[in-house]
């Protein structure tokens, strides 16, 4: 059984699919062939009004259960998503072009992971007791209520249960809305959160485009927003949020720094620039698109990369032999071509790639450039598409300061053998989510997230509860009340 494309209705609200066709439509389109294979309508003020009034309802219901109770019912699903990743998995292939061989290993299993991590901490959320004399203090972590998600649409099953499973640990209820461009993964979660035994309305699904995103923002029920997307809509989303004193959580861009050390192996180091550049066909908001190479080192890097480049297998994303697949959509694809050619026209060196894959889907090659300078837009601006810019570097300080010479701080990574220097660089580059002779692992156990315009606060692991619930305190006096008249 693989899932249909086409969904039953646009929405998933109050436990069931919901339509309005008097909403905008969209067309959902499959970027390896450019079809459409589903057609959905944006939210109306009616789907909106549906979405929250039972939002609130179930939350009140969630928020009453223990713990336990609740994380029983997110460990449930996370089983339900486990046992159906292959369902998911090609839906999501469907949805974004991702080939099937990332899709089967990432996407709904770091949901699903998601799902179980804090399932397993909903049940050990405490507060805590403060002894003051005879008197005390304690304090319960409450939830905040009813929380909006946005997506982007690289990840949109991993960006569901991202922001869905710590919120509804924390006893609140969740609307979501994915990205207009893959509308599809979604509703399945909420469909298997229901299934679960979640109650009807807590995790609601509407689409829409931004417009839906600012009515979802600025409605005065929403207590807090989560986004994840790009820094200029970040801006949008973090005032509108401000105005009405909502908490916010904001996962954005960047243009992050890999810096490979002389020392480093060559191979893991290839390897670590190709998964910081290449996979998801270079649509990961975490990538190391800025490789700064140690100049002794730099030609035999370039010669390694550009062998192994040779060897991914580009086509269909549903053939599971196939290993990069399309941009998620023809603008995208534009977007990163004009970045191409504002990459040549700088003067930089096109090492490898650099034109369109011709047929219907939205493929590009892979592109590397390199001698390429700080000041170019290609290492300024992040491009979110299979583009690498590889940058010269002569010593460690040198490197370290230019790396950080950025407004963004999403991701950083180091290459070298020497694990002093290792964590010694690492200390100093200004990131949130760091690796040392790795790249872009993200175990749901680790806090990810980004500083600078990158974001603000952190999903997953322990830390991700801080941004879902706030502490009531209570003080309590044992003693008689002395006031002064
Ligand atoms: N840090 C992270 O975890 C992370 C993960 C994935 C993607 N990203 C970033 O996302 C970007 C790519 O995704 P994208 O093109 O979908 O981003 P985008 O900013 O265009 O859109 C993100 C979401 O915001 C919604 N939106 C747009 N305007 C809005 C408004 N005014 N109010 C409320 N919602 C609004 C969109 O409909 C979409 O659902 C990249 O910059 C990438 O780095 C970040
Ligand atoms: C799991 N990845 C591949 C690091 C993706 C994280 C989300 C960013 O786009």
């Amino acid at each position: 059984m693989t899932y249909d494309t086409q969904p039953n209705a646009s929405h998933f609200v109050d436990g069931a699919y919901l339509e309005d066709a008097a909403g905008d439509p969209i067309d959902v389109v499959y970027p390896a062939t450019g079809a459409v294979i589903a057609r959905i309508h944006a939210a109306t003020p009616a789907v909106i009004a549906k979405a929250v009034e039972s939002g609130l309802r179930a939350q009140a219901e969630w928020a009453a259960l223990s713990g336990r109770e609740r994380g029983r019912v997110l460990t449930r699903a996370a089983r339900i998503m486990r046992d159906r990743n292959r369902d998911l998995s090609v839906l999501e292939t469907r949805d974004t072009g991702k080939p099937l061989s990332e899709t089967l290993y990432v996407d709904a299993t770091s949901a699903a992971d998601a799902l179980e991590y804090f399932g397993g901490l909903a049940g050990s959320l405490t507060g805590e007791h403060v002894q003051l004399g005879q008197d005390w203090v304690y304090t319960i972590r409450e939830p905040l209520g009813l929380c909006v998600g946005i997506g982007a649409w690289n990840y949109p099953t991993q960006i569901s249960c991202w922001k869905g499973a710590p919120a509804l640990a924390c006893g609140n209820a969740m609307i979501f809305k994915p990205s207009e461009e893959t509308p599809l993964c979604a509703l399945k979660v909420a469909e298997i959160l229901v299934e679960a035994g979640a109650p009807a309305g807590l995790y609601n699904v509407v689409q829409g485009a931004g417009a839906v995103g600012a009515a979802l923002v600025g409605h005065p029920d929403v207590a807090k927003v989560s986004l994840t997307g790009s820094v200029p809509t970040g801006r949008k989303v973090y005032a509108a949020a401000a105005d009405g004193m909502k908490h916010v959580t904001m996962e954005l861009g960047g243009k992050s720094p890999l810096l490979i050390f002389d020392d480093a192996d060559p191979d893991d180091a290839v390897g670590g620039a190709i998964l910081g550049n290449f996979y998801s066909s270079g649509q990961v908001c975490s990538n190391g698109t800025r490789v700064f190479v140690q100049r002794g080192i730099k030609e035999a890097f370039l010669a390694r990369l550009a062998e192994r480049l040779a060897q991914a297998k580009i086509g269909d994303p549903l053939d599971e032999s196939v290993n990069f697949g399309p941009m998620v959509s023809a603008r995208q694809r534009e977007i990163v071509l004009g970045y191409i050619e504002k990459g040549k026209a700088e003067g930089a060196r096109l090492v490898c790639g650099g034109s369109v894959i011709d047929g219907d889907g939205f493929y590009i090659q892979p592109t590397v450039f390199a001698d390429v300078t700080d000041d170019m837009v290609i290492a300024r601006e992040e491009i979110f598409g299979p583009v690498m810019a590889v940058l010269d570097f002569d010593d460690e300080a040198e490197a370290i300061a230019r790396a950080n010479n950025t407004p963004f701080g999403l991701s950083a990574g180091v290459f070298t053998r020497d694990l002093a220097r290792g964590h010694r660089v690492i200390g100093q580059l200004r990131a949130g989510s760091c690796f040392i002779n790795s790249y872009n692992d993200a175990p749901v156990e680790a806090p990810f997230g980004g500083v600078k315009m990158s974001g603000v606060g952190r999903e997953n692991s322990k830390a991700a509860i801080h941004h879902y619930s706030q502490l009531k305190s209570v003080y309590v006096r044992m003693g008689r009340v002395e006031a002064p008249f």
